[in-house]
């Protein structure tokens, strides 16, 4: 039997937070300095959950593999500058953060992102209640889809690896929760391209606006 739900966990691009503004600002900076053609927002919003190393390619598609570290870390460091420019709470998620924080209801984020840039971007926002735990890339030797960050995820609020539950918009973040023996929830709004937001993924939920991911969560914890 599926067990009742007792703390939510977040991946954070492209499902807590809106971040393909900043993103798009930086990668376009990077692309002016290095004279490569800009590219358009909607190009950029489809790779940003697969982390900084895809964007570069995305910009730089014909760099040697030798030559994309140096661009990446170019890029990264503007990202930093201007990390919360743009950067929101995906607009509808308020409503259920509030419900998590009224409830007293643990909650963290599991992200890819690396720490110094997730611990910058966590001091820009004031949640309702904090983040009980947070996990970046780096934080482990492994990162997402391996169980690791999901187990001390878990473990750092308190609650049985069954009895969470798992947010994100993409599939290497269902086939996390999965592997940690977590529920899961796909944000189909978040960066995915058309044709994998219509695949049949094999999340427990789906959510098809953040204001979906509220009621599921008002639904779960008030009645
Ligand atoms: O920055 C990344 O690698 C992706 O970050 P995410 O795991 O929060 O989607």
């Amino acid at each position: 039997m599926t067990q009742a739900i007792q703390c939510v966990l977040f991946d954070l691009d492209g499902t807590l937070l809106d971040t393909s503004y900043d993103f798009t600002y930086a990668l376009n900076a990077t692309c002016r300095h290095f004279d490569a053609p800009p590219l358009n927002y909607q190009d950029i919003r489809k790779v940003v959950s697969q982390g900084g190393m895809a964007m570069t390619k995305l910009a730089f598609p014909n760099l040697p593999e030798s030559e994309l570290e140096a661009r990446r870390q170019f890029f990264l460091d503007i990202y930093n500058e201007h990390i919360d420019c743009h950067t929101r709470i995906f607009p509808g998620l308020e409503l259920g953060l509030e419900i998590l924080a009224k409830k007293q209801i643990p909650w963290g984020i599991v992200t890819n992102k690396p720490g110094w840039l997730t611990e910058k971007l966590m001091m820009s926002f004031l949640f309702p209640s904090q983040p009980k735990t947070v996990i970046s890339g780096d934080t482990l030797a492994v990162r997402k889809p391996f169980r690791e960050p999901m187990d001390l995820a878990a473990k750092e609020c308190g609650i049985a690896n069954e009895a969470c539950i798992y947010i994100g918009d993409h599939p290497r973040d269902i086939e996390a929760g999965i592997n940690a023996q977590m529920q899961t929830g796909a944000a189909m709004y978040g960066y995915l391209p058309e044709t994998a937001r219509s695949k049949d993924w094999p999340a427990d939920h789906r959510f098809d606006t953040p204001f979906d991911i509220s009621l599921f969560i008002q639904k779960t914890f008030t009645e």
